[in-house]
């Protein structure tokens, strides 16, 4: 997927804050490019079209940004099953809550509260996907 302007790695660094700026690279509106709430920003256009056919264009694009948004959850899940499983296996813990709160405050500085909750799932996946067992299924001692 070619997110130019963005770096690449700028697609890595932070999951569904990424995504939305990668979809802003692609798309032609503007109200991505804000951390303001939706209530703060200026209200939509009214569509000129037939209703109907605007919803059904807006979904298509909605329906094509979520592909986007689920492939690079995929690939993020995938660099971060790396980082766990190297850690795991050098004796370290699965988990490494300094950096779970570096990736929160991104998502909260982006969409406030919501974001906090985005992030817990958004971290919920990569440990549910990164293929370590869970505490209680792992040998003891
Ligand atoms: O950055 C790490 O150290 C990771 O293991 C990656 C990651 C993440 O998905 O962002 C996953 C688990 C950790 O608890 C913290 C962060």
């Amino acid at each position: 997927m070619d997110l130019s302007p963005l770096p690449r790695r700028a697609a890595l660094a932070g999951l569904t804050g990424t995504a939305l700026l990668a979809v802003g690279a692609c798309t032609p509106t503007r109200q991505h490019d804000t951390a303001l709430p939706p209530q703060s920003q200026p209200a939509a256009p009214v569509p000129s079209e037939d209703p109907a056919g605007f919803v059904k264009r807006q979904r298509d694009r909605i329906d094509a940004l979520d592909n986007q948004i689920i492939a690079l959850l995929r690939e993020r899940t995938e660099v971060s099953r790396s980082i766990q499983q190297a850690r795991v296996a050098t004796g370290g813990s699965q988990t490494d809550t300094g950096r779970e709160a570096v990736v929160a405050d991104r998502y909260r500085a982006a969409f406030g509260a919501p974001g906090d909750e985005v992030a817990t799932a958004v971290l919920e996946l990569a440990k549910a996907q990164s293929g370590v067992p869970s505490p209680s299924a792992r040998p003891s001692g």
